[in-house]
């Protein structure tokens, strides 16, 4: 690895340095020593996907089909996809028309591509159609899939985003979305327990303490963050859910022009439990890759136990609803 270190960056991984690498990824190692490898207990390499999908699910298929395979081929154990991997509709009748169950044709080809790379997929923000009764709207749902291609566990989104910013971001996503009624257990899977969220959920802290509270390692945050919300917002929401809940944030991205009215903002990535981002996409169609370390993760936990020092006494619990 001699064309990798470009810069020493401000986050800290105890005492140690975060080094920017030329492939857009920065690794955390004491001393400038890589940290990349892996295959030791506790630690696992994983993959996050940055794309732009358009209305068309074939064309879009073949790009993640293709991220997969890359990701997989560098070692990745799970690779996560943005929210509207399936598609991003030019408008509500045809974004709710193409929507598909959890068992239609293409979580069936989706569920043989995690066979052949022998990868579990987080699949976020997937166009699941909706119930009988409210067939006009589709739910926004994160599919956990294992690398038999079994489906293991979803999420429907709870919160929905609603943005009016005049001359930039319209969205009301309720138009043509039912909202989520639960959170989710958080799944074990190789890399350690993930809770799933997508999106806008980033934005509610209260959820992720829900998730951390139930043993996540990991929190996930597949999403398609507009450009204006995502430049003020995006890298220090993620970091700060991470640091909040010493947990690994893992946040897949949409990213450019859909269509003539819709942009994502992108930058894609993995960031440790002390705040590092340890892998960023480049701009455009990209995976990067990044190890998660649980012995790490406890670490951080053990030498700062935040969770011991709630005062629950003054602000009360975040109560987990049964
Ligand atoms: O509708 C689809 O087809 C897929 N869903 C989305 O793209 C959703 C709803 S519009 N996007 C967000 O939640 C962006 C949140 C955001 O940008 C922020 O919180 O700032």
């Amino acid at each position: 690895m001699t064309s990798i270190l470009l810069r020493a960056l401000f986050c800290k991984r105890t005492s140690s340095i975060c080094w920017q690498v030329f492939s857009g990824v920065r690794y955390c190692g004491t001393g400038g020593k890589m940290s990349a490898g892996c295959g030791s207990s506790g630690r696992t390499l994983i993959g996050v996907c940055q794309m732009t999908s358009r209305s068309d699910k074939e064309d879009n298929f073949q790009v993640y089909s293709e991220l997969i395979e890359r990701a997989a081929t560098r070692g990745a154990k799970i690779v996560f996809l943005p929210e509207g991997f399936d598609y991003l509709g030019r408008g509500i009748p045809q974004t709710v028309s193409m929507a598909e169950t959890l068992h239609g044709e293409l979580m069936t080809r989706i569920s043989a591509l995690a066979k052949k790379h022998d990868v579990w997929l987080s699949l976020g923000g997937f166009h699941e159609k909706g119930s009988e009764s409210d067939s006009n709207r589709v739910y926004n749902t994160h599919v956990m899939m294992n690398s038999q291609g079994a489906i293991v566990a979803t999420y429907r989104k709870t919160h929905l985003f609603h943005v009016d910013i005049p001359g930039q971001v319209r969205l009301k996503e309720t138009d043509w979305t039912i909202p989520g009624g639960e959170i989710v257990a958080p799944v074990p899977t190789p890399a350690g327990k993930v809770g799933l969220a997508i999106c806008y959920d980033l934005r509610f802290p209260e959820l992720c303490i829900s998730l951390a509270q139930m043993g996540a390692d990991i929190l996930t945050f597949p999403s398609a963050f507009t450009q204006t919300t995502g430049m003020a917002h995006w890298e220090v929401l993620l970091r700060a859910r991470a640091i909040e809940n010493q947990c690994y944030v893992v946040a897949a991205a949409q990213t450019g022009a859909h269509n003539e009215k819709r942009r994502s903002y992108g930058h894609a990535m993995i960031v440790d439990p002390w705040g590092c981002v340890v892998a960023c996409c480049h701009e455009g169609t990209d995976v990067c890759v990044a190890e998660v370390d649980l012995d790490y993760l406890h670490k951080v936990r053990r030498e700062m136990p935040v969770w011991e020092h709630r005062r629950h006494d003054i602000y009360g619990h975040i109560e987990l609803k049964t």
